[in-house]
């Protein structure tokens, strides 16, 4: 089972994603970017506030594919659960937030990304949402990169809504204004409904 963590630049993912380690230990605990080689060009592509939007795509998506082969799809074959900090979802509301501001000419900027990922991906057979308004999740993620502004988030979070209409029994949405081990509760009570399904 793939089980994926999404959401906007710190909404918690990763505090949620370290304590199911705890909960999981035989689970395969991985994210996007990956820390293979595709993912340190998304790395510069990210440092680099006049990368071009449709080439920083397509480094997510590479590093994606990469991540499909060398870790996802193994584990899956194996019967294993795969729990993913990042994943798809956030390419389909990221770069389609990034492509619609940008002039790359992309109609439909979230429908083209998903279209790419259609003939190859592996979409997630449940998301955990963690819910955050763009103000607070850029406070939290310390508005470090070229990502985390709020106007932009703004965005990203309008295409998570997209996303989860378009998909409504794939996501769980949680509240992540809430504390951090009220949030982590909520989260190890779904996956836990979801692995004993
Ligand atoms: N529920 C919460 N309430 C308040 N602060 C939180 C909560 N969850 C996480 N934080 C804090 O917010 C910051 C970002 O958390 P975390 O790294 O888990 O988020 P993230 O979604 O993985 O972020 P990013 O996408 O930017 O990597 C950290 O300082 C963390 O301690
Ligand atoms: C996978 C992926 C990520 N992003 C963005 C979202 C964040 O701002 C950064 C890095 O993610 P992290 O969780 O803070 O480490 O990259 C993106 O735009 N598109 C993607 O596909």
């Amino acid at each position: 089972m793939l089980i994926t963590l999404e959401g906007l630049d710190g909404s918690g993912k990763t505090t949620v994603w370290e304590a199911l380690h705890d909960v999981y230990p035989d689970a395969t605990f991985t994210r996007e970017p990956t820390d293979s080689w595709y993912g340190e060009a998304v790395g510069r592509s990210m440092g680099d506030p006049d990368a071009d939007p449709l080439a920083e795509l397509f480094l997510y998506t590479a590093d994606h594919a990469n991540h499909l082969s060398e870790t996802v799809r193994p584990a899956l074959a194996d019967g294993g659960l795969v729990i993913a900090d990042r994943y798809s979802d956030s390419r389909f509301a990221y770069q389609g937030a990034t492509l619609a501001r940008s002039d790359a000419g992309i109609e439909r900027p979230l429908e083209y990304v998903r279209g790419i990922h259609a003939a190859f991906s592996r979409p997630p057979d449940a998301t955990i949402y963690l819910d955050l308004d763009p103000k607070t999740a850029a406070e939290r993620a310390g508005r470090t990169d070229k990502f985390e502004r709020d106007g932009y988030l703004a965005a990203v979070r309008d295409n998570y809504e997209r996303l989860i209409d378009a998909d409504p029994g794939r996501f769980h949405r949680v509240d992540a204004t809430r504390a951090p081990e009220d949030v982590v509760a909520r989260v190890e009570d779904i996956v836990a409904g979801l692995v004993d399904r």
